[in-house]
Order: structure tokens, then sequence, then C-alpha cells
């Protein structure tokens, strides 16, 4: 049967991306509201109320004024946006995350989708805390580059009008917003020090998290690593050969997928883990579409 979705903020950047995993297949139906009416309170309740499932693709301060109704509805939603992703009254949306996080995306009314950054900080860190690799309380320094529409709308005016000439770190004030979610489901008892750069191309993304491992570490990381997300089809753990000796941000574009490898130096101890991947794709756009397809028990993979 087919079912009604009705994507909030369509015609944003991740938005956009999400209605063009959706608009060809014959198992959705989306709703679209016309241009003139698209930020109408009243045709946006009526579009909720329609859809099996809504996704809200709009900044934050305007997910947060509609949150109360959605609840009061008993709409289900995917929030896109960094409103509820340490609120526990949203299940957050990342599949591969723990077990048991599938079954909860599944049932639930509200689901949160992770930032682009968070997916791949939680990703590497989570399961060596878990595994008693990390301590909790030492969390590992992240970097990483972005592809500049990870800033939305806003951000890519600035690079294509060239406002914006170059690259630039940012998050120096160690305040970004999604340090909440990394240290609550990275499993961390601290927030990482993080700092992230702004690349001067569109898409893509490769983080690193560096950390002293000690000689015999690295190994036990990469198993680790291996073990928590075998059999998972949109993340693996990769041979730092695959990113090595440069690791390339735009090297996953198009895909839903998240990649994952360990490097170090056996001699000293030091490591980098790496993760890559599609700030529109797994770090957003295709995060969504896959928590879609769980909450509606449509093939996880469906669009993908
Ligand atoms: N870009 C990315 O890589 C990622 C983005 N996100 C999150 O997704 C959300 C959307 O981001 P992004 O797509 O980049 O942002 P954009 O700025 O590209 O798009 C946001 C859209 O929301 C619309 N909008 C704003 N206020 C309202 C309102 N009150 N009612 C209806 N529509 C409204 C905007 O309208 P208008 O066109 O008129 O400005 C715009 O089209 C954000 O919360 C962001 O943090 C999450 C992960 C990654
Ligand atoms: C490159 C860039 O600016 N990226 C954004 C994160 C992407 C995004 O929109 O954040 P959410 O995933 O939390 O919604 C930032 O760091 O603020």
């Amino acid at each position: 049967m087919t079912k009604a979705v009705f994507i909030d903020g369509e015609v944003g950047t991740t938005g956009l991306q999400i209605r063009e995993r959706l608009q060809g297949r014959d198992d959705i139906r989306l709703i679209s509201l016309p241009e003139a009416v698209r930020k109408d309170r009243a045709a946006r309740l009526d579009a909720f109320a329609e859809a099996d499932v809504s996704i809200l693709c709009l900044p934050d301060p305007a997910v947060h004024e509609v949150a109360p109704d959605l609840k009061a509805m008993g709409a289900r939603v995917i929030d896109a946006s960094t409103a509820h992703r340490v609120d526990p009254d949203w299940v957050f949306g990342f599949p591969e995350m723990a077990k048991g996080q599938r079954a909860a995306i599944a049932g639930a009314q509200r689901v949160s989708n992770p930032g682009c950054w968070s997916t791949c900080a939680i990703a590497l860190i989570r399961p060596l805390v878990a595994a008693g690799i990390i301590d909790p309380a030492h969390p590992p320094a992240i970097s990483g580059v972005s592809g500049y529409t990870g800033g939305g709308k806003a951000m890519i005016e600035e690079f294509e009008s060239g406002k914006v000439a170059g690259s630039f770190l940012y998050g120096t004030g160690q305040a970004h917003k999604h340090l909440p979610e990394i240290r609550t489901h990275g499993l961390l008892d601290r927030v990482p020090v993080f700092v992230p750069s702004v690349g001067h191309y569109a898409q893509g993304m490769a983080v690193a998290a560096e950390l002293e491992l000690g000689r015999d570490g690295i190994a036990a990381a990469e198993a680790a690593l291996a073990e928590a997300y075998a059999g998972e089809a949109f993340v693996a753990v990769v041979p730092a050969a695959a990113d090595q000796p440069r690791v390339m941000p735009q090297r996953l574009n198009g895909t839903n997928r998240l990649e994952l490898s360990v490097h170090g130096n056996p001699e000293t101890g030091a490591a980098t883990l790496v993760a890559v991947l599609d700030n529109l794709g797994k770090g957003a756009s295709g995060a969504a579409v896959q928590n879609l397809n769980i909450m509606l028990g449509i093939e996880e993979g469906r669009g993908l």
C-alpha cells in the first residue's frame, strides 16, 4: 500500500535531496505544498495530519515552533535538525549504532536524524568505548573536513557567490552544535575537543579521531569496529589502504555509505580513526530515507 510522506522544508538542501530519493518510488506518495503556502502553519498542519510520516528539514527554531503541535497530533516524524538529538522523548535515528536501535526506530513516533559530523564521530567512538578501548573520561580529539553544502542554502550562497574564497576551520570555541549528541551517543563522560573545517568543494566529508592506542591497540580497535558493524549494508570497516595516503572526503558521494578505517603507527601506538561519508547521503538525506523505510516497515535500503 502507498504511504504518504510530507517533507516540511522540501526546497531546502536536505529536503530537496530527500525528495529526489523518494519521488520515483511507487510505494510513496509525496505531499507537496504550493510555494505560496509552504511556510503557512495551517497548510503544514493539514499536511502533517495527512502524512503517514513527515520529515522536518527546517532550521532548529522552526522545528521547536512546530514540535508541540506534532506531539499533540500524535504525528510520526523524522527531524533532520539538531533540535531533538539528545531528547529522551525522541529515538536517535542511527540504526547501526547499537543492538536494538533499528527496532526502536521501527516502533517510534518521533525519530531524530543524527548530524553529519556526529554520525562519523559516534560510529568510530561508541564501539571502542563499549569494548573498553577508549576511556570515556578521555575521549579522542576529533577533526574533519566537510563540503560547503553541509551549511545549507546560506553557506552554499556564500561559496558559490565568491564571498568565501577559500577553506576554513571553525568550531574552535569548542561549542559546536553536534558536541552534545557525540557525548551522549558516543557513551562519553565528557565532550571531546572538536575542530571541523569547510573545504572549497560542495559535498563529501572525512572525519579523523586522534588518540593513543598503544602498540597492540590499533589492531584491536579495527577488530572491535569490524565486529560492531558486521553484516551492515551501509556501514563498513575498510582497510586503511582505502584511505591512504590521502583521505578523500568525496569518495562516497552519491551513496548512503559510511566507511571507517583505522590508521596508525604500531611502533608508537599513535592512531587515527577515520570516517568518510557523503554529508548529504548517510550524513543527512540518505539517513532520513533509511529511517523512513524502517519506520514504514519497508526494505531498509529501498531508494538508496
Ligand atoms: N545540509 C546538511 O548537510 C545537513 C543539514 N541538516 C539539518 O537539516 C535542516 C535543514 O538544513 P538544510 O536543508 O541544510 O537548510 P536549508 O537552509 O538549505 O533549508 C531549510 C529550508 O527550510 C525552510 N524553512 C525555514 N523556516 C521555515 C518554516 N517556518 N516553515 C517552513 N519552511 C521553513 C527554508 O525556506 P527558504 O528556502 O525560504 O529559506 C529552506 O527551504 C537543518 O536543521 C540542518 O541543520 C542535517 C544534516 C546535514
Ligand atoms: C559544514 C557545516 O557548516 N556543517 C554544519 C553541520 C551540518 C548541519 O546542518 O548540521 P546538522 O546535522 O546538525 O543539522 C555545521 O557544522 O554547523
